[in-house]
């Protein structure tokens, strides 16, 4: 049946303002900032009538030279990711140390096959498919264990080996070479957010942990119904989340505007929309969110191949239903009256729309698989006397001993860029670019004034099923190549 939201219509004014694009003069303040604070002047941002925002070259950009880096929004690490691999909440650099990183994996995989649901934990990656891709590495997506084939083939390691790695008894030889951040646990005392440094633990406290912070500190009932809240986007998709994310900052920002200047110039006139002025400020809360592109969610999730288009409609209705179910959760959690039209699911919508149709995959390489190749570079007698402790931790590891950090990130910049089957740019991490923000780089020589466009798609795919992955965002490229091919 069709989820029928109270505060969708009771709001409606107040969320169409929401929804509502904003104006150029907006735009390019919010931009202008941006550039002002990341030093960044190669750049710009303009809108025309047919694709919306562009991204575009404000100077001259060589073959191989970096365009942007760009500091995501919002973004969360997979939730079966988390297995394997131990970043920074906020930044998602990995931490700990290559010990860590190791024990910790093998002791939560072993804690895994011990329960019986091991196949049951949430992987979202369905309604995230539309994500563009950061990187290139071809590598495979990280497989839950046990269910994995390869799960078989691992050797245990002897008994206390997974404790010594854990608790900084056991040092792989050389592993000094591959120093990672101390891990900072979070403040409020959740067990589930850690960090690289305090000032990282500090932001995303400011930004949106200090509302979705399952630790005993908070209280108790709040608590309840965040855990039920976790365990639902767990199960069914972690995209929840990034939303939680989106709509706590939201409300922190509004109560921070509030509380530093009640008096505070309005940017917007909102009388004609409500008697509340405060509406003013959160529509100024709302600005980075109202920036990006956005769709209903049930409205642009492209239909799975294994779904018959007779059943398109009540495909779509079952997202809607989910998504309801996931936000009712959330606003038992975190409800704040103040900020009610974003707990209707008309935002909810929006903002997990604007994420299937603007996010990058996040992916972060993982300092472990840069330790085992140093190792398996090294000369003998080093070599051999290195690998009698690594090679049995390296098959109990092991095929994906590898695996990277892999979430999914809305970044204000890279998300103003449209596509092109024959792209100027890519979104490719290099060596050094070790945290989650997004690196563009010039595929070619661009001038200045020239639009910089990435390709959403595998650009090398036949004319007809690289149309056919377009058209999950709904439209139909016009590119050169596209003109050129098209029968
Ligand atoms: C990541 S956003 C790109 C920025 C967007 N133009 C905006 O206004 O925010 C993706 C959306 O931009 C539009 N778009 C991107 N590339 C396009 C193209 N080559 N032709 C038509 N529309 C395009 C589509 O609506 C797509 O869903």
């Amino acid at each position: 049946m069709e989820p029928v939201c109270p505060i969708s219509s009771s709001c409606a004014t107040e969320i169409s303002t929401l929804l509502s694009p904003p104006s150029p003069p907006q735009l390019q303040e919010y931009y202008h900032n941006i550039f002002s604070a990341t030093l960044c002047s190669g750049i710009t941002v303009k809108q025309d009538h047919n694709f919306g925002k562009g991204l575009y070259a404000a100077m001259d950009f060589k073959e191989d030279q970096l365009v942007l880096k760009d500091q995501m929004l919002l973004g969360t690490q997979h939730s079966f990711n988390k297995i394997d691999c131990f970043v920074c909440s906020f930044c998602f650099r990995f931490i700990g140390s290559i010990e860590t990183q190791i024990g910790r994996r093998l002791y939560l995989r072993e804690l895994k096959a011990n329960e019986s649901h091991a196949c049951d934990v949430g992987s979202s990656s369905n309604s995230i498919q539309n994500c563009h891709e950061m990187d290139s590495s071809g590598e495979e997506e990280s497989t839950l264990q046990p269910c994995s084939g390869s799960f078989k083939t691992r050797v245990p390691l002897p008994e206390g080996v997974v404790e010594s790695l854990m608790n900084g008894q056991l040092r792989l030889p050389c592993s000094d070479k591959f120093s990672l951040p101390p891990s900072v646990p979070c403040s409020g005392g959740c067990g589930e957010a850690y960090y690289c440094s305090m000032l990282c633990a500090e932001a995303d406290w400011e930004s949106s942990h200090s509302l979705l912070c399952t630790g005993e500190s908070s209280d108790p009932r709040r608590r309840e119904a965040l855990l039920k809240f976790v365990k639902h986007a767990n199960e069914t998709n972690d995209i929840f989340l990034l939303a939680a994310k989106a709509i706590s900052s939201t409300i922190l920002r509004y109560h921070k505007l509030k509380a530093n200047c009640p008096k505070e110039k309005l940017k917007y006139d909102a009388s004609c929309v409500s008697d509340n002025s405060n509406f003013s400020l959160l529509l100024e809360a709302w600005r980075p969110i109202s920036m990006g592109y956005k769709k209903r969610w049930w409205d642009c999730i492209a239909l799975p191949d294994d779904i018959d288009s007779s059943d398109e409609a009540s495909f779509r209705m079952q997202i809607k239903e989910l998504a309801y179910e996931s936000l009712q959760l959330l606003e038992t959690a975190i409800f704040d009256k103040e900020c009610e039209p974003l707990f209707s699911l008309e935002i909810y919508g929006h903002i997990i729309g604007m994420f299937e149709l603007n996010n990058l995959d996040l992916v972060v390489a993982s300092p472990v698989e840069d330790y085992f190749l140093y190792i398996d570079e090294m000369t003998n007698p080093d070599k051999e006397e290195a690998e009698k402790i690594t090679q049995p931790i390296l098959d109990a590891l092991g095929e994906d001993y590898s695996t990277c950090c892999e979430g999914t990130a809305f970044f204000p910049l890279q998300s103003c860029m449209n596509h092109s089957c024959c792209p100027n740019a890519k979104a490719f991490k290099r060596d050094e670019d070790r945290d989650g923000q997004a690196t563009i780089i010039a595929l070619r020589s661009i001038r200045k004034g020239e639009e910089i466009t990435i390709s959403y798609v595998d650009e090398d795919l036949p004319f007809e099923e690289r149309q056919a992955s377009l058209a999950d965002y709904g439209f139909r490229c016009k590119c050169p190549k596209c003109i050129e091919q098209e029968p």
